[in-house]
């Protein structure tokens, strides 16, 4: 730095030489002229000279630090419980504040450095929760912006924006009070500081009236925005302040009550109250439609009430129950009224889809094992025979295996193998088949040579014709000495079933269940009619079959026999079983032993599925096992429909429109009467009602009561139920109303051919029916002086009317019809007993009442003809 003269110093620093001088002559310096010349120290001291008016200290100030920054760290820690049973977390919070003190002499520096200045702005607004520098001698207005500031900023740490903007009014003031303050005749005396001040006070000087003005406006404006600011955070702050106190005193009430709130992984409060949103425009659903649906599932289905859907028909003109099944066209009819959208589904696609998928596989068609089912009279040695065969042909091969009942086994013969359902009777073979499932290939009748020909054998004949299965007669009992094979075979030919070597197509053979003597010839000749009938099945591919039983077992839970018919099943395969799925996690014989596989005609039990299927019902292997439990739950809601919706079982009110739409071409029947001689004139008269349009067929005719096994043959075989002064018994009654097969009782023969004929030829109803109303049991009989024999009843069914007609009913047969002669409870005469009452019954002109027998009461109703 050069020296310079008094003249130019004063106009380096912009202010009259004048005053220059009078200063250097305060300060004691010797230049007093113009054209002295100032060396450096003399300015050093000119400047200590002013400071020194200015009352400021002089030297250690220039050492002192210029500015101060203090910093506070602090660090806690905070203890959070999170879910429960996971352990507590510990969390660090550290707080960083910085304040930088400035002093007031170098504010002026600070306003000079605009630089500086800004950078310390920018570091605020980039930190926000940093402090901003405080200048500890601003002018009142600042100070209070930048106290206000401050203390907000302290008071929200994270509301960033609103402090932020104080925060840079604030410095923003503080540095306009700095720039107004400046003490001109204190400029800096080096070169630079001359020019920065004089630059100063060019800029003062030009500042007009009304630019000061501005100013102090601007300062206003600002002073109020801060103001405001202030207002805005503090109203903030008093919110959150106020919602943290409610939020404690709402945990402190709700202690123990989890309802409501739930803390979240963080253990925020999170207020469940709000979260559902009430749809503000309707919800339009996709409503696949399958070909029948049940009311409450539609409505299910659409999200809303039942009692919504049942009143949207009714406004259709249909009367519905929220169990009702109702068709596809209606469904989508009332979808669409309701505003969704329908989808139409085909029940049977998916099934369809897989079972062609199966069919596709074809695979090399081999002979199988014949299955076997074997049926007889009571006691003519059903069970023996398959003891038997079981005990010296399976257990034979198998040494140490426990022989199981799995209802079905395999016996291995020289000439191969042959398949025993393990299930005797008639009544299982047409409960089987009643269920669709046409399993046996041969039927082995049994008849005791001593004893001949019985009504089960006939029927146990009736059931396989009806079923279209070949029969072979085995005469047991032959060690008997009153062994009589001739008179069976007689008795046989009777029935149609002919020897072969007296002419027929019967094998007859001569066994003994207790010998062993002829089993071997028994099994030949199944064999040989095994070969006769070429059956055959892939053994190849994925399999298929019927369930023969299944039981839940504690251990292993469901467990199904299954037969396999076609293809083979192996352990592993997801197995489809009627309205059951799963995965064959173990296969066994009927030996107890593991098997890996199984092909046609074998019976295993497998382990794996999710319930008991029904015996009769089907199984087949499926691709995996989405596939499996997606047919299941469909043959599941086809079964509850199909028990829903009308039965379509053969009526006989419907023969005629059937045979008009070429529908049927037959009207099957089964009879039962009370005598024998009844049976063969029904039989013989019904059968002479056939015509060139229909063949009346009597599948199976019987004398006694009807039993579940006869409704099962009307069933399988579609036919119409005929009760000849017979009823049904209880559990038959059970199964005519759950399938509801039609049943109808005569007690008139030519009253129940009218009937037949007017249905077949399209005539017109018969103007009079019978409706039973009601049913009481004889616990107890009386002599009464008289009434004579008075019958104590339970009224079991209905009503009892004194003056409606009756019967009286021995084991279901007819056995005397009648009028009732008193009726009374207690003492007192009555009208009417209901069901579960007792009474007083005296039948008019009969006295044989017997304890156990039923008193029948019906109605004749006269039916209007209908044109
Ligand atoms: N002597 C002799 N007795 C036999 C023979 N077969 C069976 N029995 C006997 O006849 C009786 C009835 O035999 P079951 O095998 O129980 O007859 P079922 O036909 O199965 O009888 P249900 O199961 O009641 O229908 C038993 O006492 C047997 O011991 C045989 O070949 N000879």
């Amino acid at each position: 730095m050069s020296d310079k003269t008094v003249r130019q110093l004063a106009e380096v620093v912009g202010i009259p030489l004048e005053r220059l001088l009078e200063q250097l002559k305060e300060a004691g310096l010797s230049a007093h002229a113009p054209d002295d010349v100032i060396n450096e120290d003399e300015k050093v001291k000119l400047l200590a000279h002013l400071r020194k008016r200015h009352g400021k200290p002089t030297g250690e100030a220039d050492a002192a630090p210029k500015r101060v920054t203090l910093k506070r760290r602090t660090v806690s820690e905070l203890k959070q419980s999170s879910a429960p049973g996971s352990s507590a977390k510990t969390i660090s919070i550290e707080v960083r504040k910085k304040k930088t003190y400035v002093k007031r002499t170098e504010v002026a520096t600070v306003a000079d450095e605009p630089k500086e200045s800004e950078e310390i702005i920018k570091t605020e607004e980039a930190t926000p929760a940093q402090p901003m520098p405080v200048s500890a001698e601003h002018p009142p207005i600042s100070a209070v912006a930048e106290e206000k500031a401050v203390r907000i900023e302290e008071e929200l740490f994270e509301r960033e924006e609103p402090v932020v903007e104080a925060v840079s009014s604030a410095v923003t003031v503080g540095d306009m009070a700095v720039a107004d303050s400046e003490v001109i005749d204190e400029a800096a005396l080096t070169e630079t500081q001359a020019t920065e001040l004089r630059k100063e006070n060019e800029r003062k000087a030009r500042l007009s009236e009304s630019e000061r003005k501005k100013e102090e406006e601007k300062k206003r404006r600002l002073e109020a925005a801060v103001e405001k600011n202030a207002e805005k955070v503090r109203q903030l702050a008093a919110a959150r302040i106020e919602s943290q106190k409610k939020k404690r005193q709402g945990q402190t009430a709700g202690k123990g009550k989890k309802k409501g709130k739930q803390k979240d992984k963080n253990g925020a409060q999170t207020d469940l109250k709000h979260q559902f949103e009430k749809p503000v425009a309707p919800v339009i659903k996709e409503v696949a439609i399958p070909e029948h649906i049940i009311v409450s599932d539609l409505a299910q289905k659409m999200s809303v009430k039942a009692a919504e859907v049942i009143k949207q028909l009714m406004k259709m003109g249909m009367m519905a129950t929220i169990n009702q099944s109702i068709d596809q066209e209606t469904a989508v009819l009332l979808v669409e009224e309701m505003g969704h959208k329908a989808i139409m589904q085909s029940d049977d696609d998916l099934e369809a889809e897989i079972l062609a998928a199966l069919k596709e596989e074809s695979s090399q068609e081999m002979s199988r094992a014949p299955i076997v089912t074997i049926m007889g009279h009571v006691d003519h040695g059903k069970t023996s025979l398959l003891d038997y065969i079981r005990e010296t042909r399976v257990a034979a091969g198998e040494a140490g295996g426990i022989t199981q009942h799995i209802g079905a086994y395999q016996v291995i013969t020289d000439h191969g193998s042959v398949t025993f359902l393990d299930t005797p009777g008639h009544a299982a073979f047409t409960a089987m088949r009643a269920r669709g499932a046409e399993l046996t290939d041969v039927v082995i009748v049994v008849v005791a040579a001593d004893d001949g020909v019985m009504p089960q054998t006939k029927e146990a004949v009736e059931h396989a014709r009806a079923a279209n299965v070949p029969i072979i007669v085995a005469i047991n009992k032959i060690d008997k000495p009153q062994a009589n094979p001739e008179k069976v075979m007689q008795e046989m030919s009777t029935i149609n079933v002919v020897p072969e070597e007296w002419g027929g197509d019967v094998q007859f053979i001569k066994v003994s269940a207790k010998t062993g003597e002829g089993i071997d010839d028994l099994i030949e000749a199944l064999i040989l009619q095994a070969e006769i009938l070429e059956l055959t099945a892939p053994v190849e591919g994925s399999a298929s079959g019927i369930v023969i039983e299944s039981r839940l077992d504690k251990g292993r839970g469901a467990v199904a026999t299954i037969l396999v018919q076609r293809g083979m099943l192996e352990k592993g395969q997801f197995v489809l079983c009627g309205h059951e799925y799963g995965r064959v996690r173990a296969m066994f014989n009927e030996n107890g032993k593991t098997v890996k596989d199984a092909g046609p005609s074998t019976p295993v039990e497998i382990l794996g599925l999710s319930g008991t299927p029904n015996a009769g019902d089907e199984f087949l292997v499926v691709q995996n096992e989405r596939a499996a439990r997606e047919l299941a739950e469909h043959r599941e809601d086809k079964s509850k429909i199909s028990r829903m919706a009308a039965q379509q079982a053969a009526k006989l009110d419907q023969v005629f429109s059937k045979m008009a739409t070429g529908e049927t071409a037959s009207l099957n029947l089964v009879i039962k009467t009370d005598v024998q001689g009844s049976l063969e004139a029904l039989r013989e008269s019904l059968i002479k009602l056939s015509s060139d349009e229909v063949e009346v067929k009597v599948v199976y005719g019987g004398v006694g009561g009807i039993n579940e096994g006869d409704v099962n043959l009307a069933l399988a075989s579609g036919a119409i139920l005929i009760g000849f002064n017979v009823r049904a018994d209880t559990a038959a009654r059970k199964l005519i109303e759950e399938k509801d097969v039609d049943l109808h009782y005569y007690s008139v023969i030519y009253q129940a051919i009218d009937e037949v004929k007017s249905s077949i030829s399209g005539m017109l109803a018969p103007e009079i029916k019978e409706t039973i109303v009601g049913l009481a049991e004889v616990r107890d009989v009386f002599r009464s002086p008289k009434f004579g024999a008075v019958a104590g009843c339970m009224v079991v069914e209905g009503f009892v009317k004194r003056n409606l007609p009756i019967r009286v009913l021995r084991e279901n047969v007819v056995i005397y019809e009648g009028q009732l002669e008193s009726l009374r409870r207690f003492k007192d005469d009555v009208a009417e007993v209901k069901m579960g009452m007792e009474c007083g019954i005296g039948v008019k002109n009969y006295n044989d009442v017997r304890v156990g027998d039923h008193i029948e009461v019906f109605e004749r109703i006269e039916v209007k003809r209908e044109l």
